[in-house]
């Protein structure tokens, strides 16, 4: 278990983060969300054990942070969201110098270079120098120094900004195969659609402020009902108030209702009666995103 206890930060007179409790099942993958300043990386550093100066604990398995530090960042790999390698070396020479800082030297740190390289794909490029690489494979190589001691603990922080889609691909095998391997992932991101293709369990923060945690199919069950969406000419909010709760959304109208189902049969019939042809009337599956609105009233991307 990780369990992080009634954590606070101040910045001077900014409080980055509120009193967040949760705790996490070691071997799943724990996404934390919000927008853009809600405190992800700071809660992200004071996890990996980089930012020591915060009110609250954590707890690792029988170990806790203000004691056992050291012994909880020995368990910690930490890809912190800004790209930190020595441009001018190469790949190979900068998963050394990882390596060494982790203790590790001689054939066993050249087979957990091996394993690494061939777990991010960049073993034909160990020999050229990081400034030739794209934006993707620093990513990569980044989480590869990351890994090199085995971390059974792996912390991302927003890994997946602003790189190309194969790279994207390419890390999210990544944290699929360290799944596999039982390790625990903390993965931060403001892309929600990343989140519910990877994680177990989240917390949604903002403003500081951890807003919900759990399972995501609790926290779907919990918030986000399954409601119609619907679009065409002729279709209007009014209209659709008699059968529900409606509001509008993107190019047309969600209608919330208890009973979806039997809501689409009578706007059927409605639409047959008054020759309406919508354009688009579905069941609307809920996402992570309507979690989040509905419980700040932004939507994440525009927060
Ligand atoms: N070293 C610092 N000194 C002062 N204020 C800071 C510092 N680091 C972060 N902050 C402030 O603390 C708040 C939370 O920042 P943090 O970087 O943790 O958010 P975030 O959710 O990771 O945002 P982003 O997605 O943009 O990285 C923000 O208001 C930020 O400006």
């Amino acid at each position: 278990m990780i369990k992080v206890e009634n954590i606070s930060k101040h910045y001077g007179s900014l409080q980055a983060l509120d009193n967040i409790s949760f705790t996490i099942t070691e071997g799943t993958c724990f996404g934390l969300v919000g927008p853009n300043g809600a405190g992800k990386s700071t809660l992200m550093k004071i996890l990996s054990g980089i930012l020591l100066n915060f009110d609250g604990d954590i707890h690792v398995r029988d170990w806790q942070v203000s004691k056992d530090r050291l012994k909880i960042k020995q368990q910690i790999g930490y890809i912190p969201q800004e790209i930190c390698l020595e441009d001018t070396l190469t790949a190979r020479d900068n998963l050394i110098l990882f390596g060494n800082l982790y203790g590790l030297k001689g054939k066993e740190l050249q087979r957990r270079m091996d394993e690494v390289l061939d777990q991010i794909g960049l073993t034909d490029r160990v020999k050229d120098k990081v400034m030739t690489f794209s934006g993707g494979m620093k990513r990569r190589l980044n989480i590869g120094c990351a890994l090199l001691h085995k971390p059974s603990i792996v912390i991302m922080d927003e890994p997946t900004v602003g790189i190309d889609p194969q790279s994207r691909n390419s890390i999210f095998s990544i944290i699929h195969q360290l799944k596999a391997e039982g390790s625990t992932i903390i993965y931060s991101s403001h892309y929600m659609e990343e989140v519910e293709l990877l994680c177990d369990s989240i917390g949604l923060i903002d403003k500081g402020q951890l807003m919900e945690f759990g399972r995501m199919e609790e926290l779907l069950e919990k918030y986000a009902k399954p409601s119609l969406f619907i679009a065409g000419e002729g279709i209007e909010l009014e209209m659709l108030k008699n059968f529900g709760e409606a509001e509008a959304k993107g190019n047309g109208y969600l209608l919330n209702s208890d009973e979806p189902l039997l809501t689409l049969e009578k706007l059927v019939a409605h639409c047959r009666e008054h020759l309406l042809e919508p354009r688009r009337l579905e069941l609307y599956q809920p996402r992570l995103e309507d979690i989040f609105f509905n419980l700040t009233g932004t939507q994440l991307r525009d927060a």
